[in-house]
């Protein structure tokens, strides 16, 4: 089985079917791509995914578990987090306060352990301070971690959105549209960080627009179109599709 498996899921909202038996798979430390036109149902596949939404039909597995009446919290400890097409910081803290808010999620102590401040507190908190400065460390925004996240340039913004999805212990990392916004360079160089991510063992199941981004990255590519799939591949057989072409590559160039 693979590490995620979605099997055939849709969901309508009202008279509009936005996604319909759409199923994917993404194996370990692979990077997977769902492309497709505005609108085709990208981000709802996310939200399914995170416990947003609640398909109507189908089964998605996650590292062997069914994520069915799952809450979105539940599938974050699981492993699974997401960052979002409008980058969602909290603008007015500093750039590890934003960290280990992502730590939070895995916390030991107990509600008694926090409010009297004891021993197990101070270690716990002490560990997510070193954790969370290592991290900060890995993603390359060491020299950031006292900025306030608002001072951060866009692009290391995204990074820090990032950083606070791996801080929740996920090893599935769900992108969505991480070069949206970016010149050139700096999606060159997100592509180069999402690469580096892999090999350091994470998995990504990415949205993104930028063909050169997608292409250059993914070892795996889904398309969809009006929520339903209507190819997959890997790049070049996707490159290659007509149908693709038709419906989507033809609205931008592919280097
Ligand atoms: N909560 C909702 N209520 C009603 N319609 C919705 C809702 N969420 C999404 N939709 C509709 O579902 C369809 C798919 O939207 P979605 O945002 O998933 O597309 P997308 O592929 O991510 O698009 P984009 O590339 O523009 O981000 C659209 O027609 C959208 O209007």
């Amino acid at each position: 089985m693979a590490y995620l498996e979605v099997n055939k899921i849709s969901i309508r909202f009202g008279g509009l079917t936005a996604i319909d038996k759409f199923d994917f798979k993404v194996e370990k430390g692979q990077i997977v791509s769902i492309i497709g036109p505005n609108g085709a149902g990208k981000t709802t596949v996310f939200n399914i995914l995170s416990g947003i939404y609640r398909a109507a039909e189908g089964e998605i597995t996650f590292d062997g578990r069914n994520l069915k009446d799952k809450s979105p919290q539940e599938i974050v400890s699981l492993g699974m987090a997401r960052t979002f097409q409008n980058i969602r910081l909290f603008y007015d803290m500093r750039v590890i306060e934003n960290v280990l808010i992502g730590t939070h999620i895995r916390t030991g102590y107990r509600f008694l352990d926090g409010l009297f401040r004891t021993k197990r507190f101070h270690l716990e908190e002490g560990e997510k301070i070193r954790y969370a400065a290592d991290l900060l460390k890995t993603v390359g925004l060491e020299k950031r971690i006292h900025d306030y996240a608002d001072n951060l340039p866009y692009g290391e913004q995204r990074k820090l959105e990032i950083a606070r999805a791996i801080a929740t212990g996920a090893r599935l990392l769900l992108l969505d549209e991480p070069a949206a916004g970016m010149n050139p360079q700096e999606s060159e160089e997100l592509r180069q960080f999402i690469l580096q991510l892999k090999n350091q063992g994470y998995t990504i199941l990415l949205i993104e627009h930028d063909m050169n981004v997608v292409m250059n990255l993914s070892d795996y590519i889904y398309v969809l179109d009006y929520g339903k799939k209507i190819a997959e591949g890997k790049p070049q057989e996707i490159l290659e599709n007509q149908q693709v072409v038709a419906a989507y590559l033809g609205e931008g160039e592919v280097e």
